[in-house]
């Protein structure tokens, strides 16, 4: 898969008036290089169609478009990949189904990371790593100790996901990460293209700084 730094997920409750799909166009203009379609309450029909639009938007700009939990929507819009958890479908049938599409895995511990690489996942969600709103059956925060375990021993992508806001996030790419994910602090935003280009001004920082440090 292309790398990517910035991964947008969508979350409607946090911009009411606003379109999903002028809150995410404006994430992809602030540098957002993954978009992902999460809609937990909509009738399948209703997440069809924002997937569709979402593909179309995202085919526009060149950027990957993930579609959480239902492979079947992912593969009728031809999304570039999927998303799951730890108590979706198991990676290894899902790859039978979507074949070389992407698929990232939710790992909550160091044996979930450990077993989604062995299974051929091709990046992990690491969270979540702070406590968040944006997710009803949360496990309790990992906490940025699992951020550092990933890092020091897992080879495939990581992105650092949940509670992550801009006056936090510093803790977390210190602790090892070097992508980002998040839904209320982009999509909330008043000023989306700003939270994201701040974002990504402190992960390039970082991850500058992680290329000449010595190794720890
Ligand atoms: C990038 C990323 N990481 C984690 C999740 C959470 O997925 P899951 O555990 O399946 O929970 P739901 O999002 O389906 O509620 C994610 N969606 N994206
Ligand atoms: C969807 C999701 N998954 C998580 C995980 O840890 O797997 S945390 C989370 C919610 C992230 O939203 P926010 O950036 O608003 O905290
Ligand atoms: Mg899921």
């Amino acid at each position: 898969m292309k790398d990517f730094k910035l991964y947008a997920i969508t979350g409607e409750q946090f911009h009411p008036g606003r379109t999903m799909l002028e809150v995410m166009e404006e994430a992809i203009q602030g540098g957002c290089d993954i978009i992902q379609l999460r809609d937990k309450k909509s009738p399948k029909r209703e997440v069809l169609a924002k997937a569709k639009a979402l593909r179309e938007l995202t085919r526009r700009y060149g950027t990957t478009f993930i579609v959480n939990d239902h492979i079947d929507i992912a593969l009728a819009v031809d999304a570039d990949g999927i998303h799951l958890g730890q108590d979706d479908l198991p990676l290894a049938d899902a790859r039978k189904i979507v074949g070389d599409k992407i698929i990232g895995i939710s790992t909550h511990a160091i044996e979930e990371a450990r077993q989604a690489e062995l299974d051929g996942a091709d990046y992990i969600g690491v969270g979540p790593i702070f406590p968040t709103k944006s997710k009803e059956d949360v496990v309790a925060p990992v906490t940025t100790a699992y951020v550092s375990q990933v890092a020091a021993e897992i080879g495939i992508p990581f992105v650092a996901i949940g509670g992550i806001k801009l006056h936090n996030v510093d803790q977390v790419l210190e602790a090892g990460a070097t992508r980002i994910c998040a839904i209320s602090e982009i999509v909330g935003s008043p000023d989306i293209v700003g939270t994201c280009k701040s974002f990504l001004a402190k992960i390039n920082a970082s991850n500058a700084q992680l290329r000449t440090r010595p190794s720890r």
